[in-house]
């Protein structure tokens, strides 16, 4: 049964000429829901986004939301907005007429369209920025100006392209903070593209990975990090080593390797790298047939018997925290 706002992809393809950008691709997103669409550049997360938006046709296949076909619907039509990467602000026009523009195209009265964007204004914070021009905001104020602009027309779905690319690494995982908490006080879906894992695991209910046109794995952001299904999810996910094993291939979580000193019960290694991280210290050593296993080793713990390059250790995990790999 669809439920209200949930948005369902149903065989999507995007075709730019001979290229497939999407290859029919399947998906549910879950109402009032926080989804991120992962993956590597190239990978037709954005070509998703834009045919969701309606910026991008369909080549085949259908977009419903609330179980209507908004495939060929124009973007004002669907229920959907988006905020794009650069905030696409106008220079000339104030905080407050960037925000309403929208409603402006509508032809909504302008004492109607003042009230609504004086809403938007307080929803994010940026009151008594009203008069201000963009050029005159900080990158986060944009970003704040950006939202309240698409969030202005009342969607039932907010996409997200990239939102917080041109924060630099401070601002931006204080404007996630912000994001995810106002996904949660409207209740809307947020649909957020990104490259990165740590955004994606820090903000999604849930994770749709993409490789190569195709979604490889989707689920709980808690799911996909700890029970990747595929060599491309274990590794694009970060935090595991992939390893060929007699009986099949397997993922494990670094920071469920322990090394200690060769011995019975443990598999022979040679450490070939040791990197300080903090919290952490990152060993990477050889096991037989030549391949590499990262331990994440708590610093405390490291320090107490430290390692070095040549070392001989031996390594442990415990078998269920190996994940077989499909494929
Ligand atoms: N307008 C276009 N014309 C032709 N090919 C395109 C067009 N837009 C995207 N593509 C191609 O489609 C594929 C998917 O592109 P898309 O922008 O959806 O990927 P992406 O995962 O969002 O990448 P990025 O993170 O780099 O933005 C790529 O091979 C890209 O070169």
């Amino acid at each position: 049964m669809t439920v209200k706002h949930d948005l369902e992809l149903v065989d999507v393809t995007k075709r730019y000429g001979p290229n497939v950008a999407v290859d029919a691709i399947q998906h549910r997103f879950q109402p009032s829901s926080y989804t991120c669409l992962l993956g590597p550049s190239g990978c037709g997360k954005s070509s998703t986004l834009r045919m969701i938006a309606g910026h991008e046709s369909v080549t085949e296949g259908s977009i419903l939301l609330s179980g209507r076909d908004i495939s060929d619907l124009p973007p004002a039509r669907r229920g959907t907005a988006m905020m794009f990467q650069n905030y696409a602000l106008f220079p000339h026009l104030s905080v407050r007429d960037n925000i309403a523009f929208s409603l402006k195209m509508k032809g909504v009265e302008p004492k109607e369209r003042h009230t609504k964007a004086g809403e938007m204004l307080e929803l994010v914070d940026l009151t008594i920025l009203a008069d201000r021009l963009p050029d005159q905001l900080s990158g986060g104020q944009q970003q704040r100006v950006a939202l309240a602009r698409a969030l202005i027309t009342r969607p039932e779905v907010l996409l997200l392209d990239e939102p917080l690319s041109a924060l630099d690494p401070f601002l931006r995982i204080r404007m996630r903070g912000e994001l995810k908490k106002l996904q949660k006080e409207l209740g809307i879906s947020f649909i957020h593209v990104t490259h990165g894992q740590d955004e994606a695991l820090a903000l999604a209910d849930e994770i749709v990975v993409m490789n190569d046109a195709v979604i490889e794995q989707a689920g709980p952001a808690r799911d996909v990090f700890n029970a990747p299904k595929t060599r491309f999810v274990a590794q694009f996910m970060g935090g595991h080593n992939v390893i060929a094993l007699p009986n099949g291939c397997f993922a494990i979580r670094t920071d469920a390797v322990t090394v200690t000193a060769p011995k019975k019960g443990t598999l022979d290694a040679q450490v070939t790298a040791v990197e300080y991280q903090g919290t952490h210290v990152s060993l990477l050593s050889r096991i037989s047939g030549d391949q590499e296993v990262t331990a994440m080793v708590p610093e405390a713990i490291y320090f107490t018997n430290p390692h070095h390059p040549g070392d001989q250790i031996g390594l442990h995990w415990d078998a269920k925290n190996l994940h077989q790999l499909t494929a």
